[in-house]
């Protein structure tokens, strides 16, 4: 079984590493670089999930020995005054079934609301703010911010483990529902 993974991010790709070794699945993964559908810095929750939803069913057409295709995308998003980080992944299947889920969200120091209300990547003034190289690929914006605690893999992780959980629990309701029938 393969499991297709819409990124050839290092942070994201750690991520699907951690859930199939935490989880002892027998899979093997790829990495596809396909098209978000999506503008390269999501302003909303509902551009970023969108980005994270187009990436996996892009992996489903992009190869046809996938069986499970994931996306993740990372974005921000306007709450209550404050822009906030946040992140979205999706898992699509060749059953047309589609899970996403959303991860832990921070507001973004005023630095890095102003550099990407310029219009500029986050990963490149998370960059400049850290004085780090390549933020996206390794501990994230999340991870700067919170000192190490928590990483962009750390933080991918937990919104695999919400999707791989909810895509256990959809297949126990369908066998439910076929022997009660
Ligand atoms: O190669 P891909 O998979 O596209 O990985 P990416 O690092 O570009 O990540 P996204 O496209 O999902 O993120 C959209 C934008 O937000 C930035 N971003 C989102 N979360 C981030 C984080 O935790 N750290 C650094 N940059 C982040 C990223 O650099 C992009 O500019
Ligand atoms: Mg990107």
């Amino acid at each position: 079984m393969i499991i297709g993974v819409g990124t050839k991010n290092p942070a994201k790709l750690d991520a699907v590493k951690r859930l199939v070794a935490s989880e002892n699945i027998d899979v093997m993964i790829r990495g596809y670089d396909v098209p978000s559908g999506i503008s390269a810095m999501p302003m909303s929750d509902a551009e970023t999930r969108q980005g994270a939803m187009n990436r996996a069913r892009a992996v489903l057409d992009a190869d046809p020995e996938v069986t499970v295709a994931i996306g993740m995308e990372g974005g921000a998003s306007r709450f209550e005054g404050d822009m906030l980080l946040c992140n979205w992944g999706a898992l699509a299947d060749r059953n047309g079934q589609l899970l996403t889920a959303a991860g832990a969200r921070i507001p973004l120091p005023a630095p890095l609301v102003a550099g990407i209300q310029a219009g500029r990547e986050l990963g490149d003034v998370a960059d400049e703010y850290a004085h780090q190289h390549d933020v996206r690929a390794n501990g994230g914006t999340i991870g700067i911010l919170t000192e190490g605690r928590v990483s962009r893999s750390t933080m991918f992780l937990h919104i695999l483990q919400l999707l791989y959980g909810l895509y256990l629990h959809q297949d126990n309701e369908r066998h439910d529902a076929k022997a009660n029938r």
